[in-house]
């Protein structure tokens, strides 16, 4: 079994390694030597550079979302794709964090003290914040992120629903997204990025949401950006926080977000997606994917 690794810290990790597997670097999907391999270790491949692959048996993703492939053009191909969780808690505590921030007004306080405002002389409803105690928790898409999730919220004693294919257990379960989002005060985005999912958090949803919080550490494009633009210019939304972006800048740039997304908004709290990048976690996702390349080599 040829493996391809495209990332130099993966290929450091292998190196430093016994793993049983031969394994080369490429220098990008151009390097001619793709077409020889049966396993890459890579975040996304286009379609043409897939059909070019005829040996291609395995893709080993190095973390959890999928959409940078086209599944079902690999699928017919007969070519498994492999992605780890093993980051799930990271995320989850990414999730948990931007949640109790907007509810704890975190960053507005911050920006105003920094402004040399003491704020808390003005205590009122309005100004108050809010506690994660007992707070309905509605979690879309229950896998190891939502489980997770459901974990670090129990000593909040705070109900748990969730939407899922399948039967959950130690949650209450809901049927729709219409009935989560109605029985739930702070909402959590966990499922993957998919032709159903994407944008389906839209007008009608978001209208579902007045005075609710939507936390999204899933993907950007699950949510419809107009859609929640508008919810959160007509305050009907209480809080967004999100850990991922409707674009990306170039890999190579710190350039400012190419959206209109209202980064402007003190009711949105954002991280740039790193919720998979706590100290140690990465190497953590990188080890994982290189055990798992090894069970299928030993498995062969
Ligand atoms: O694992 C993933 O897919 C992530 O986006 C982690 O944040």
């Amino acid at each position: 079994m040829k493996v391809g690794i495209f990332s130099e810290k993966i290929m450091n990790l292998y190196r430093e390694g016994s793993f049983s597997f031969d394994a080369i670097k490429l220098d990008g999907v151009e390097d001619e030597r793709i077409t020889e391999m049966n396993s890459l270790i890579v975040g996304s491949l286009k379609n043409d550079v897939v059909e070019k692959c005829a040996k291609l048996e395995d893709i080993f993703i190095p973390f959890t979302g999928r959409n940078g492939f086209d599944e079902n053009f690999i699928n017919e191909r007969g070519i498994n794709i492999h992605s780890t969780s093993i980051h799930a808690k990271f995320v989850a505590e990414r999730a948990l964090s931007l949640g109790l921030s907007l509810l704890g007004r975190i960053v507005e306080y911050d920006q105003k003290l920094r402004e040399g405002r003491w704020s808390r002389r003005n205590f009122d409803d309005r100004t108050s914040w809010d506690s994660m105690f007992n707070k309905r928790v509605g979690i879309f898409g229950y896998g190891e992120i939502g489980k997770c999730i459901a974990n670090l919220v129990a000593p909040f004693n705070c109900e748990v629903r969730a939407l899922s294919r399948s039967t959950k257990e130690n949650v209450i379960n809901t049927s729709s997204l219409t009935e989560l989002v109605e029985s739930s005060d702070i909402i959590f985005i966990c499922v993957p990025l998919t032709d159903e999912t994407r944008g389906v958090i839209d007008k009608s949803i978001l209208d579902l949401m007045r005075d609710k919080i939507l936390i999204n550490i899933a993907r950007g494009s699950i949510v419809n950006e107009e859609d929640l633009f508008n919810s959160l210019k007509e305050k009907s939304l209480l809080g967004y926080g999100s850990d991922v972006w409707f674009n990306y800048p170039d890999r190579e740039s710190d350039e400012a977000m190419p959206s209109r997304f209202p980064i402007q908004n003190e009711r949105v709290v954002m991280t740039p997606h790193c919720g998979g990048f706590a100290i140690g976690a990465e190497r953590m996702r990188y080890l994982d994917t290189l055990r798992q390349v090894e069970e299928v080599f030993l498995q062969n």
